[in-house]
Parts: C-alpha cells; sequence; structure tokens
C-alpha cells in the first residue's frame, strides 16, 4: 500500500486496488505514474502481464478526481474485446467516483452509441475505426477539450498490419486538442519509436523494462517440429494430455486465418472438447459470448486468430499453443504473453513444420531465448491420426456447405469500399499479379531446373571421366 502512496496516489485509489489484489506496484507503474501524475507524456514499454493498464488508468482517475468534466480522456485501442476490457478496469477502479464510461467500438450499434458519446462520458474507450466514423458524421459530441489521449497496444495502432488504423487516427488526432497529455503502452514499442514521438510530441517520459530476455521469465517456452500433414493430431493429443492431467487449465490455441480457426473449433468439439472460436468473421455478440464462456472457465478452450493475440487478461490460460509458427516475432510475444501473467507460470508450445525453421530462429533472435523441444511420443500422435485427418476433412465439408466463404467474400468488398477502392478494379488487379506471381514463379523453377541439368550433367561427366581414369589405371597395372 505504501508503495502507491510513495508514488503520489489518494488513498480512496489505493483502496480499490487493494480490491482487485493489487497491492504493490509493478515496475512499469512504479516508473510511470509520477511522471504521469506531473503532467508529463509517457511512453512506457514492459513485458505482458506487467500491469501497464493500471500504470495509466490510476494516475487517470487521480486527475479525472481533482477537475471531473466530461469528455475527459480518450483511449485507443486496436481491438473490440480490449476496449471492454480496460473500460472495465476503468468502472471498477473509478467507482466511487461515479465514473461514467462510454465503449465505441465496431459492430455495435451506432445510434446508442451516438448517444452515449452526446452525454459527455468522463472516459471513452474507443477502436480507431468507429471512432472516426463518429467524428466524420456527427457534431453531438466534442474530443477537444479531453486531457488525457492513451494509445494501448500503441505500436499496432500505428503500424500498417492487416488492418490499418493510420487514416482514422489521423481523423483522430486533428479533433483532439493540441495541449494534452499523451500516454503510449505496449510490450513491443522499440520498433516504431519514431512514429510514436510524432503522437506524443512534448518532449515523452520513456520508460522501459530493461531485461535480456523480452518475454515473461516464468513462461516455460516450447517447440515441437511436426510434418505440416500432422500438425492437428498434435493439437489434438497435447489438448487431450492437458485435460487427462490438469483438469483446472484453460488452453488457448491461435491458428492464422479465420477460416482455419473455424475448422479447428469444429473439429475439436467432435472430439467433445469443450471449445469456442473468436475471429473478426463471427458477429460481435458471438464474440463476447466465446470469450465471456471461456473467461468464466464453461469452456476451458479459446482457439482464436490474432485478434486475440494482444491485452486480453484471463488469469487461467496455462497454455498457449501456436498452431501455426508467427510470422512477425511481435506476434509471438502477444500471443504467448496470454499466459504467465501478473507472476504466474505458464507455458506456450509452437507447432514447427519444416517450412518454418527460419521464423524460430528469427524468434528466438528478438526474444533472446532458445526455445526447449516439448517431447511427444509420436507413436501415440500417429495412433489418432487417421482418425483426426479424417474429422477435419469432414469439417472442411461441413463448412463449404455453409456460405462462410461468401460471407468472407462480402466483407472483403465491405472494406475495400470504406477504404475508397473499387472492389472489382481490385479483383482484376489482384488477378493480374497473382498471374505474374504465377510466371515468375515459372520462370524461375525452370531456371532451377536448367541449371540442375547442367549440374547433373557435369558430376556425370566427372563420373565418367573417374571412371576411365580407374580403367586405365587398372589395365596399366
Ligand atoms: N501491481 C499489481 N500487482 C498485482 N497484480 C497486478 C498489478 N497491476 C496489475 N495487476 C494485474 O495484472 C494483470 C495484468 O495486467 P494488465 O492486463 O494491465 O497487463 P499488461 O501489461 O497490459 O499486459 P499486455 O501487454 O498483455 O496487455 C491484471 O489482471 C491486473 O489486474
Amino acid at each position: 500500500m505504501e508503495g502507491f502512496l510513495r508514488l503520489g496516489l489518494s488513498s480512496w485509489l489505493i483502496d480499490q486496488c487493494s480490491q482487485l489484489g493489487i497491492l504493490k506496484p509493478s515496475s512499469v507503474q512504479e516508473n510511470c505514474i509520477p511522471p504521469i501524475l506531473e503532467g508529463r507524456d509517457c511512453m512506457g514499454c514492459a513485458k505482458t502481464g506487467s500491469g501497464k493498464t493500471a500504470a495509466f488508468v490510476l494516475p487517470i482517475l487521480q486527475k479525472l478526481s481533482d477537475d471531473p468534466f466530461g469528455i475527459f480522456c480518450l483511449v485507443l485501442t486496436p481491438t473490440r474485446e480490449l476496449a471492454y476490457q480496460i473500460a472495465e478496469q476503468f468502472r471498477v477502479l473509478g467507482k466511487p467516483l461515479g465514473l461514467k464510461d462510454c465503449i465505441i467500438v465496431g459492430g455495435m450499434d451506432m445510434v446508442a452509441q451516438a448517444l452515449e458519446l452526446s452525454r459527455k462520458p468522463h472516459i471513452v474507450i474507443a477502436t480507431p475505426g468507429r471512432l472516426a466514423d463518429h467524428i466524420r458524421s456527427s457534431n453531438t459530441f466534442s474530443i477537444k477539450k479531453i486531457r488525457f489521449l492513451v494509445l494501448d497496444e500503441a505500436d499496432r495502432l500505428l503500424e500498417q498490419g492487416c488492418t490499418d488504423f493510420t487514416q482514422d487516427l489521423q481523423v483522430i488526432l486533428e479533433a483532439v486538442p493540441a495541449q494534452r497529455q499523451t500516454l503510449l503502452f505496449s510490450a513491443t514499442l522499440t520498433d516504431t519509436l519514431q512514429e510514436l514521438k510524432t503522437v506524443a510530441m512534448n518532449k515523452p517520459f520513456f520508460w522501459e523494462s530493461i531485461s535480456e530476455v523480452k518475454t515473461v521469465e516464468q513462461l516455460d517456452q516450447r517447440y515441437i517440429l511436426v510434418p505440416e500433414k500432422v500438425k492437428d493430431a498434435y493439437l489434438v493429443y497435447l489438448i487431450q494430455k492437458f485435460q487427462d492431467e490438469h483438469e483446472d487449465w484453460s488452453i488457448m490455441i491461435f491458428t492464422n486465418t479465420c477460416k482455419t480457426c473455424q475448422i479447428l473449433n469444429m473439429m475439436l468439439r467432435e472430439f467433445s472438447f469443450p471449445s469456442v472460436a473468436l475471429h473478426s468473421m463471427m458477429k460481435q455478440k458471438q464474440r463476447f459470448a466465446a470469450l465471456a464462456k471461456f473467461k468464466s472457465s464453461v469452456f476451458k478452450i479459446l482457439i482464436a486468430t490474432d485478434v486475440a493475440a494482444r491485452g486480453l487478461d484471463i488469469p487461467t490460460v496455462q497454455v498457449v499453443i501456436n498452431h501455426n509458427t508467427p510470422g512477425l516475432p511481435k506476434i509471438y510475444i502477444h500471443r504467448v504473453g496470454r499466459t504467465a501473467r501478473a507472476g504466474r507460470n505458464g507455458m506456450a508450445i509452437t507447432l514447427v513444420t519444416q517450412y518454418d525453421i527460419h521464423l524460430v530462429h528469427a524468434i528466438e533472435g528478438q526474444i533472446n531465448l532458445k526455445l526447449e523441444e516439448f517431447k511427444v511420443k509420436e507413436k501415440d500422435v500417429l495412433k489418432i491420426l487417421t482418425q483426426v485427418n479424417v474429422t477435419r476433412r469432414e469439417c472442411e465439408i461441413k463448412l463449404e456447405c455453409t456460405d462462410f466463404d461468401e460471407k468472407k467474400e462480402i466483407n472483403k468488398r465491405k472494406q475495400l469500399i470504406l477504404e475508397g477502392k473499387d472492389p472489382d478494379l481490385e479483383a482484376k488487379r489482384k488477378a493480374e499479379l497473382e498471374k505474374i506471381k504465377k510466371q515468375k514463379k515459372k520462370f524461375k523453377e525452370h531456371i532451377q531446373e536448367t541449371m540442375q541439368k547442367k549440374r547433373d550433367a557435369q558430376v556425370q561427366r566427372k563420373r565418367k571421366k573417374k571412371h576411365l581414369r580407374e580403367k586405365k589405371k587398372k589395365a596399366a597395372q
């Protein structure tokens, strides 16, 4: 308790913290809360599960209690689920203030949101796309006077990933005052520092937890080298093993696409595993329902795309399984950070195929740690291989009978229209690119083939020469 008092927080906030079991400040809180209370911009980079949310929520609530008005603070975050989680922390910690918050995310009713915004909530927690839509289309609210702008998972908000937030962010940055405190947090800030400095311009206080290894100490990180075709059998085997050995463990499985996520969930259900899926092709209500079932441990297995890779705080998660090796070390760091949070233990297992070894090397290089092999009796996996592969195929056929692919196509078209692009032109462009790519590939293969033939011929010639030499030698003897 004393620790928080020393940082300059009021006793009512410290009482609220203790109700959440937050008794002693974590390193990021200890270092970032004082400069934020002093009024400085802040960039905080600390490992997953180290309490970054409270590091900005606590000082903001304290400042809000000094001078309460709406809209006081805007928090931006890349995913809808994360927005709800952050709002929850504000609500619990800010209860004595009678805090009014408002969550502005896609997939929810826009009119109801506009109404809520017009009622001047103290804190708005939003995903950039939907908030930018409100700014463009409505004049019933203003964020011109906010005191705090927070970018949680700041590096993700500023990078141009598969969901590009930069244009929406531009709209939002033009709508907030230049005189504000900007707080940027993430477990992986360092490679976007330059971009971040353009958002937090007032000589920001930068704090990074210094540690050789970039992942959490309590996390046991393993890999299994598996042939691509046997991957699903390994997955089923691992889940069965963990379920048999640790009834109370929750498991998060990450996949690379929505379709794989959907199919694997169907497959796990066929094997009677209590699993739910979470990906961006699901309706928002289904997404929330799935997450609630997993959080309450009614379903102990969550199979998700990277939409769940960042920020989600579910203390019961003991194991993270990467069904695919993440293409970027950064994504690996966030995915495996869903376990071993706030000082707890946890395990992460990455299924690595023969094509992914270079990705593992990149991950190891970035986190500064070698993954250890997770030993499995291959014989036991092979016993279930046929059954698993047949079940997966059946699930694929079942999914083909639904409108899953069609919906995906519609979603893609919607996204392109929103980005101001013509979907038909884009499709044509993509087809042309695909054609060029194929031609290039064919050309490359042709060259490789010719080179190989040359090499083979050379070897043949050498062999022949050697053979002749030996023959001559023998004849001379
Ligand atoms: N000082 C503290 N002592 C103990 N637990 C804490 C403390 N501060 C926060 N926590 C708890 O630790 C958990 C993780 O915190 P939080 O979600 O803020 O992590 P994070 O650093 O934002 O992680 P990520 O990078 O994954 O988003 C939460 O359940 C939170 O309530």
